[in-house]
């Protein structure tokens, strides 16, 4: 009999995560029955969606939401092979049993040379948000300017080059001057480091004094109330997440926004990848390609062992990642 280990949700969070907010708990796994499989979390992602979700959908004592990638280790299903990879949405356990119909087998053709947890980043739902929130959302057209924030993360990394693929100026901006050095070096054409200048206003002006043609808004708050001031006339604002608003035990009041929304004819719509998900094999496809083409470059900040998981949910959320967080079991 296999025992899994888990971490479940001890206690709601208030304000930001806490590591004794978390439990870690073991599961017996019952033997396999006709058409299940038994799988094994390789590796798992952190993600900031946990956090919203969590108050929205999770009561205490539940498993903690969350992706993996997960290798078959037994099979009494003929359409699982064992030692085929997939993509799971199982939580955070280390191993779990399926009957296969809420897997994403990874396309066998995946390049010896990728690191198979790209699949839970850049070729996986954080490229995925990127590439339906761009070309679909922003609809980003060549010669446009696009604007980006959290650009040194998962999505946002994608954003940015992507817009670069599609023949965009991006601007972006992180919270550190070394994730900054990054962003120049794939590519961005302006980079700043938000926590550090002394204007934001100037400084988005200075990157682009025409302003933006797209807006894709991974944080929320203030800087989109900042930015919303310096789109162009019929500029598109894809909202995609607001990360810096995730942690408030008071909700935020900002300046209202119908005035540039007005003036300037403004588009803004928020936006879930999953909707986009019956085109997910189109994303996956075209992400992967460009990888392997050299023109989309990933970085991943991979902790090492399942016990350090809400360390490094924790660590994603204030900022300690550079790319994709990931957890290697
Ligand atoms: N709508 C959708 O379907 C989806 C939405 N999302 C959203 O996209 C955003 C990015 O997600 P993802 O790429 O996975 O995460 P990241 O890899 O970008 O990690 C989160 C980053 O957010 C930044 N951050 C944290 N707090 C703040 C703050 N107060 N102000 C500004 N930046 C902050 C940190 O970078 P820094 O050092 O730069 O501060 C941190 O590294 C999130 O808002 C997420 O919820 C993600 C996936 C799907
Ligand atoms: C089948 C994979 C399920 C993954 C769920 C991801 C939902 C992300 C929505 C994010 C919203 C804000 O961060």
């Amino acid at each position: 009999m296999v025992t899994a280990k888990v971490w479940v949700l001890k206690k709601h969070f208030e304000g930001f995560p806490q590591t004794s907010d978390f439990e870690m708990k073991q599961e017996a796994l019952a033997n396999l029955k006709d058409g299940e499989l038994l799988l094994e979390s390789v590796f798992l992602s952190v993600d900031p969606y946990m956090r919203p979700y969590s108050k929205r959908d999770m009561k205490e004592g539940d498993v903690m939401i969350g992706t993996q990638v997960a290798r078959i280790v037994e099979s009494k299903n003929p359409a699982f092979a064992v030692g085929a990879f997939v993509v799971a949405n199982r939580g955070w356990r280390t191993h779990f049993i399926s009957d296969g119909k809420d897997l994403n087998l990874l396309p066998e053709s995946w390049p010896e040379s990728l690191p198979r947890s790209l699949a839970l980043g850049t070729i996986g739902m954080p490229g995925l948000t990127a590439y339906f929130g761009l070309f679909e959302v922003c609809k980003m057209k060549p010669g446009e300017t696009v604007l980006v924030n959290a650009a040194a993360g998962a999505v946002g990394s994608v954003v940015g080059q992507l817009a670069k693929i599609g023949g965009c100026k991006v601007v972006g901006c992180a919270g550190s001057d070394s994730k900054v050095a990054y962003l120049k070096k794939i590519g961005f054409d302006e980079a700043f480091n938000y926590k550090t200048v002394t204007s934001l206003d100037e400084t988005l002006r200075k990157a682009s004094p025409d302003g933006y043609d797209c807006f894709f808004d991974n944080v929320g708050g203030e800087f989109a109330s900042i930015a919303i001031n310096h789109m162009k006339k019929y500029g598109r604002i894809a909202v995609c997440g607001a990360i810096s608003q995730y942690n408030d035990t008071v909700p935020q009041k900002g300046p209202y926004i119908q005035f540039p929304m007005i003036f300037n004819e403004l588009s803004m719509k928020g936006f879930i990848v999953t909707s986009w998900y019956n085109r997910r094999e189109e994303g996956v496809k075209a992400l992967l390609k460009w990888v392997l083409e050299g023109k989309l470059k990933y970085h991943e900040q991979v902790t090492e062992r399942f016990e350090n998981m809400p360390a490094a949910f924790i660590g994603m959320l204030k900022g300690e990642n550079l790319g994709k967080a990931i957890i290697k079991v």
